[in-house]
């Protein structure tokens, strides 16, 4: 149960550990930001900024208002007080046709896929871009295709319905809507969540490289540590209604706080970082052969 408005006076601990050679102005950058549902308090000024290129994985406790956060970036929801920037937009106090344009610059991966489900795979992909309503049908055509090659989707695939897709093939395709307008950042809900671990590995290495390799910005929310280790440059831990400690995970794993000694350091997280440093080890064996 959250805590009362009245009873959040004690001043926010905050620690910011993002490493000094990060430079350039925040690709998100949210400020003082409150948010108070009635008179229970989600968030009390928490700041955050996300950089160009990096991989930040927000994570917290159940209800520390992770997905909140994440649809106020989007600008589906507005902060009580406090601001939002996406590229250096006040997406806060943004039109609703200015809010449109902006949500053309990135994509979102909501935790179920969320695909239309009277619409085929083809259709899905093709959504965004005919939304847009200046492309022509046959640049849509190849343009989704070439989505579908990059997430592994082969085109015997296109025409298929959602209810004929695996867990893994969902992801797959809402990854490539996801990512039909090109867009510079991408936000990931529980991008693994209910893929057995073979095929959640196989989709972690697809973002590996769609992230290498398409420059994005990625913003995630994950429980699923051995994700969270793969994937992020940077953690942020949303704790006592702010960000209670931000930067590289072996930084913020020294951090001395209940909830990150329990997320990070029981059995769960012990696992998952034996088996993130035995993937580095051999990887970087293999580089040196
Ligand atoms: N529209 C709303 N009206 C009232 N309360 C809300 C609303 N949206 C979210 N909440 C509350 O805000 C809190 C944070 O919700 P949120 O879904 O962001 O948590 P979360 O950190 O994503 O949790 P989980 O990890 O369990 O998904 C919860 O207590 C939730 O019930």
């Amino acid at each position: 149960m959250p805590d009362q408005g009245k009873a959040n006076s004690r001043p926010p601990q905050r620690l910011n550990l993002r490493p000094d050679e990060e430079v350039g102005a925040p690709v998100v950058q949210i400020r003082n930001l409150w948010t108070r549902f009635g008179r229970t308090v989600i968030h009390q000024d928490l700041n955050l900024d996300i950089y160009d290129g990096e991989i930040l994985t927000i994570v917290g406790g159940s209800g520390t208002g992770k997905t909140v956060l994440l649809r106020q970036m989007l600008g589906l929801e507005r902060p009580s007080q406090g601001c939002v920037k996406v590229f250096g937009e006040d997406i806060s106090a943004a039109s609703p046709e200015q809010l449109q344009n902006m949500r053309n610059h990135w994509g979102m991966l909501f935790q179920q896929g969320a695909l239309y489900s009277a619409l085929t795979v083809f259709d899905n992909i093709a959504f965004p871009m005919r939304e847009l309503r200046a492309l022509p049908e046959d640049v849509i055509r190849d343009a989704v295709l070439l989505k579908m090659d990059m997430v592994g989707l082969g085109p015997e695939h296109a025409n298929k319905m959602p209810s004929d897709l695996s867990g893994g093939m969902i992801k797959r395709a809402a990854l490539a809507r996801a990512l039909a307008l090109e867009p510079r950042l991408l936000f990931l809900d529980e991008p693994t969540a209910g893929l057995d671990p073979d095929l959640s590995d196989a989709f972690v290495a697809l973002i590996q490289t769609l992230h290498r390799e398409l420059k994005l910005t990625v913003v995630m929310v994950t429980h699923d540590l051995d994700t969270l280790f793969a994937l992020s440059s940077r953690i942020a831990v949303l704790a006592e209604k702010h960000v209670l400690a931000v930067g590289p995970s072996c930084d913020v794993l020294r951090v001395d706080h209940p909830f990150i000694k329990h997320f990070f350091l029981g059995p769960r997280g012990q696992r998952a970082l034996e088996v993130l440093e035995e993937r580095q080890s051999r990887d970087d064996s293999e580089s040196e052969n």
